[in-house]
Formats: structure tokens, sequence, C-alpha cells
């Protein structure tokens, strides 16, 4: 029996769907009827669903109920203004500024290859930023839970910023690159722990920390994020306690749902995994938005698939993308079940070969075999379903359906041609770095692809106007397939790695320097400018952007007399 087979639990419901709470439904009814009252200008469905109750659900419905209305049912608002200030504390108070235990304004040995003392400064300036990130739950949401979307948790966490107010599961990861680069060990082992007690809690890490979030997750990072702090801290605990989560977590991934296997050309079967939110209904945090996107589908089931498939594109990360849709300029045509994508099996791989690491360094060898095994499976089945050798590329393989009963027989035409930044994420990976010709080709390919721009590397080559595509360039896709270029081995790889890097930290320095601010997404054709696209305004913050800045300027730093402006 393979180790996914013995950890995974059969679910006997293949349309899973974890309810709402009752507070979440509420805020949902408040969402909608404040975009009928206030209107669409700068409206953020977001916004109502992170409101906290400051009386008990009964008491703010009644009161909500008995609004005067006038005779068409539309409420003032004035009126409505008024309600939502007696009845509600503002968004972002459920959680308290809380200055982080290691945070010193210039660590010891911070950077020590920035020399120029221009990018040193700001370097600082990023690693201050912490300061201004770093949140702990409030004490009434320990108290009254059930007054608050936001979701109680054990240690700090650090916030993306503005918009995202909670703690985000994949984002974590390259937050915990960047505080190990500012050697907040503690912080970084704190974000962990909260990753932890969702697996305890809910069986999964969520998508992020609020109730609106607990029928998904995100790509799944924690292991990587645990074999980095380990390298840094040597820190035994934090692997012992960690382990059992990551074997949940895995059992999670190869559930059911998530698990399809295809069978090749030569009849081998390979499992290989699929993002697959528990969710049908339009996503709380957007519900006005998802209604109006579904609205010219009629049929029920395929209304409840719609919203599916936008669920589970959250879920990827990747919200939104053309790579998830059948016709890119149709967004009703998002398919995400329908696709076996290259990172997140990737990221799977990743977690086979960390479980198999952490398990062999507390001695547990039986359950560092049967990873070392399943991590051999995954990469055969990466290798066999993803593999494009002329394009020297992995591709997403789309299924025949998203039911996935069954296996389903590889055929070459349902490779997904399309250019991506994912095509190259297997990259990151150290499993391909010995076979020399393969990472030859893979950079050439890169190389090629139209995907280096002057600022970075653009998500896609399609500019549809969604958020991960062209031209936004994405830090965590920068980050991957930089680290993955310059631990190839090849020293030409490791000098474009550094190349992109450099691009990348000019264009974020002098959008830094224009705006103030360190921004979510960046166009990669311009430089110091920010992304934009997609259904919700440009945020700024922005952890996951400060963590890569720092953990480039501490893998390649900045010589002396090299500008920074472009
Ligand atoms: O509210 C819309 C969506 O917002 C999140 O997604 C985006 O921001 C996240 C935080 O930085 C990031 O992890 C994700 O890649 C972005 O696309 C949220 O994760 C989605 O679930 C949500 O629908």
């Amino acid at each position: 029996m393979s180790v996914s087979e013995s950890l995974s639990p059969r679910s006997s419901d293949i349309e899973p769907v974890i309810p709402t709470t009752p507070l979440v439904s509420f805020f949902e009814r408040l969402q909608e009827t404040a975009l009928n009252t206030f209107g669409e200008t700068n409206f953020d469905p977001k916004l109502y669903v992170d409101l906290s109750l400051k009386f008990d659900l009964p008491t703010t419905e009644d009161a909500f109920v008995k609004l005067p209305k006038s005779a068409n049912g539309s409420l003032s608002a004035e009126d409505l203004k008024g309600f939502i200030e007696k009845y509600f504390e503002s968004a972002g108070n459920d959680m308290v500024y809380c200055e982080p235990v290691d945070f010193v304004p210039e660590p010891e040995g911070f950077l020590p290859k920035v020399k120029n003392p221009e990018v040193r400064a700001w370097a600082l300036e990023v690693h201050a930023l912490w300061k201004s990130l770093s949140r702990k739950v409030s004490d009434q949401v320990q108290k009254r839970p059930e007054l608050h979307s936001m979701l109680p948790l054990p240690e700090p966490v650090m916030i993306p910023g503005s918009r995202f107010r909670e703690i985000y599961y994949w984002d974590s990861y390259w937050v915990i690159r960047g505080l190990l680069a500012s050697k907040m060990y503690e912080t970084a082992k704190g974000i962990v722990t909260n990753l932890i007690y969702f697996i305890e809690e809910y069986g999964y890490v969520l998508n992020g920390g609020r109730a609106y979030y607990t029928n998904r997750s995100q790509p799944p990072l924690l292991s990587a994020m645990i074999y980095e702090i380990y390298n840094k801290t040597d820190d035994m605990q934090l692997v012992k306690k960690s382990l059992p989560a990551l074997l949940k977590e895995y059992c999670f991934w190869n559930s059911d749902i998530h698990k399809v296997i295809i069978q090749d050309s030569q009849s081998c079967n390979h499992t290989l995994n699929r993002y697959y939110a528990m969710w049908n209904k339009p996503r709380p945090e957007a519900t006005t938005k998802d209604k109006k996107f579904a609205s010219k589908i009629s049929n029920v089931s395929e209304k409840q698939q719609f919203y599916r498939e936008l669920a589970s594109a959250a879920e990827s990360g990747w919200d939104f993308s053309s790579r998830w849709m059948r016709n890119p300029s149709d967004f009703s045509t998002l398919a995400t079940t329908t696709i076996l994508p290259v990172d997140l099996n990737t990221f799977i791989l990743k977690m086979e070969l960390d479980i198999a690491f952490l398990a062999k360094v507390t001695g547990d060898n039986s359950t560092a075999m049967s990873f070392i095994e399943a991590s051999q499976s995954r990469l055969n089945a990466i290798k066999s379903v993803f593999w494009n050798e002329e394009a020297g590329q992995w591709l997403d393989y789309w299924l025949n359906d998203s039911t996935c009963k069954g296996c389903q027989t590889w055929e070459a035409c349902n490779q997904k041609q399309s250019v991506f930044a994912s095509n190259f994420i297997p990259l990151w990976v150290e499993s391909f770095y010995s076979d020399t010709s393969l990472v030859e080709k893979v950079m050439k390919s890169f190389q090629g692809s139209g995907l280096l721009c002057a600022y970075g590397i653009a998500t896609s080559l399609m500019n549809s106007g969604e958020q991960w595509d062209f031209p936004n360039g994405w830090a965590p896709l920068q980050h991957m397939i930089v680290e993955g270029l310059a631990r190839s081995g090849s020293k030409e790889a490791r000098s474009v790695a550094e190349d992109i890097a450099m691009r990348w930290i000019r264009t974020n320095y002098v959008a830094y320097k224009k705006t103030g601010k360190m921004h979510e997404k960046y166009n990669v054709e311009k430089c110091g400018e920010f992304g934009g696209g997609g259904k919700y305004a440009p945020q700024t913050g922005f952890g996951w952007s400060n963590g890569v800045v720092l953990a480039f300027l501490e893998e390649f730093g900045w010589p002396q007399d090299q500008m920074i402006d472009c």
C-alpha cells in the first residue's frame, strides 16, 4: 500500500460542502444590503464580513430587520450607516497591534552582502515594516468568538496588509523567508504554530484566519516553512511538534476530492492532486461579486459548480487567472477542478521530501522511507503527466471532466500549451538538479518563453484583465523561479537568477520611493509601477513582497557602487 493510500481518509461524500456559520450568513446579507444602499463606488464586499458584532447575533438581526424601508424595500444610506456604527466594531478591530518579541531595528549580521548604503537604508525600512504588519488576535475574540469572523489563534501573526487583515496560508512562506533574513526566529515559529493549530482544529491549513475561509486551503507550504526554520535554528522541538500535523495535512491533500489517477501510455497509474474547495456557493467575502459573475448561468447545479470553481481558484492562490478558464475572455468558463496543476503537485512533492527529511532528523526512519518512496512516485508522475520535451516545460494537465471517478488515460492533447510562470516551478525542488541537461533545457526554455520582462517575471503571456496574468508579476513566483535557477547547480542559471532578482529589487525600490509603500504585485513592464486588474483594488503592505526583497538581498546582496534606480 502506498503512503497516501495508508493515510488517506476515504470520504463517501464526493461533493462536500463545509457549512458556514450563522454570523457569516448574516454578514453576507448585510454586504448585499450595503451594496444596494451605498452603490458600487469604492465598495469592498470583504469589509462587511470582517466586521465584529457589539451585541449578540439575535439582537443585531432584530435591529437589522426593523430598519425603516421605503415602498420599494430600500434603506436610506443614513439609516444603514447609523445602524452599522451602533451595532458593529470596525473591520480590523478584532486584531491588535503587537510589537514582535524579536524585532530590533538593525539585527546583528543583517544582510551582510548588501554594501550599497542607499540599498541598505531601504532594506532596514522594509525590515521595520514587520512592526506595522504584526498583529495578535484580540482578547475579545478569544472571549466571545461568536461575535467575530476572525478565528482565535494562539500566537501573533503577520498580515499581508490593507484589506488582508488576517493570516494567509501561502503568503506565510515568504513572510517567514523575510523574517529569517531579519533574524526574527521566534516570530517565524509563532506563525507556524498558528498554522499547525488550524490543522489540529480543522484537519488542514485554512486559506486564511477567518470563519469564511474554512471551506478551502491554499498552496500547501507548511512543510517548507518548517524546513527553512529548522535549517536556521535547529529547533528539534518544533520539528517534533509539527510532524503529526504535517502527516494530517498530507492526508487532506490526498483525500478523494483532491486526488486523481492518470494512466500513462505504458499502462502505469500515477496519483496526482488538484485544487478542490469544499464549497458551492458565492465566496462570503465576495458574495455580491460572485452572484453577478454567475448571473448568466440559470441551471442550479451548473451555478453551484461555477461557485465551486471560483472557490477552488481561490484555493490555488491564483485568484483569478486565464490559467483556470476554458475561454479566457469568459469568466464563467472557470474550470479549476478539471485541471491538474504543475505547481500544486510540485508543492506536494516538496511536502513529501520535507516530511522525509524532518522524520529522519527525529529518528523516525520508517516514516522517512515511506515518504522518500512517495516522492519517487510523484517524480515519475510529474515526468509522465506534465513534462513536455518539445517545450522544455512542465504543462498543466486538463482532465476530461471534473468528476474523476476511476482513472483517466493520459493524452498528449490534454497538456495545456499556454505559457505560465507555474510551468517552471518544479525547478524550485532539488530533485531535478541532478539532471544537468534538464536544468539547461528548462533554463533556455524559460529565457525564450516571453515571461522574462524588464522588471521581473510575468505571470502569463495573456493580458486577460485578471490579476494572476500579464503584465503582473508576483513576489512568490519571482522567488521560486529565482531560487530554483540559483540552486540548480548551473553557473549560468545562477547568473540568470541574480539578474532577475536585481530587476525585481529595482522595481520594488522605485515603487517604494514613489509611493512610500510596498505593493502586493508589480507591473513587470514598467519600473516602479504596481500591478492592477483583478476583482479588488491593488493592496499595499505587503507581507510577501517584503519577504522576497529581504530574501533576495540576503542571497545576492547589492554591490557598493551599483545604482538601484531604473
Ligand atoms: O478576497 C479575494 C481573495 O483574496 C485572497 O487572495 C488574494 O490575496 C491573498 C493574500 O495576499 C493571496 O494569498 C492570494 O494569492 C491572492 O489571490 C484570498 O486568498 C482568496 O481566497 C480571496 O478569495
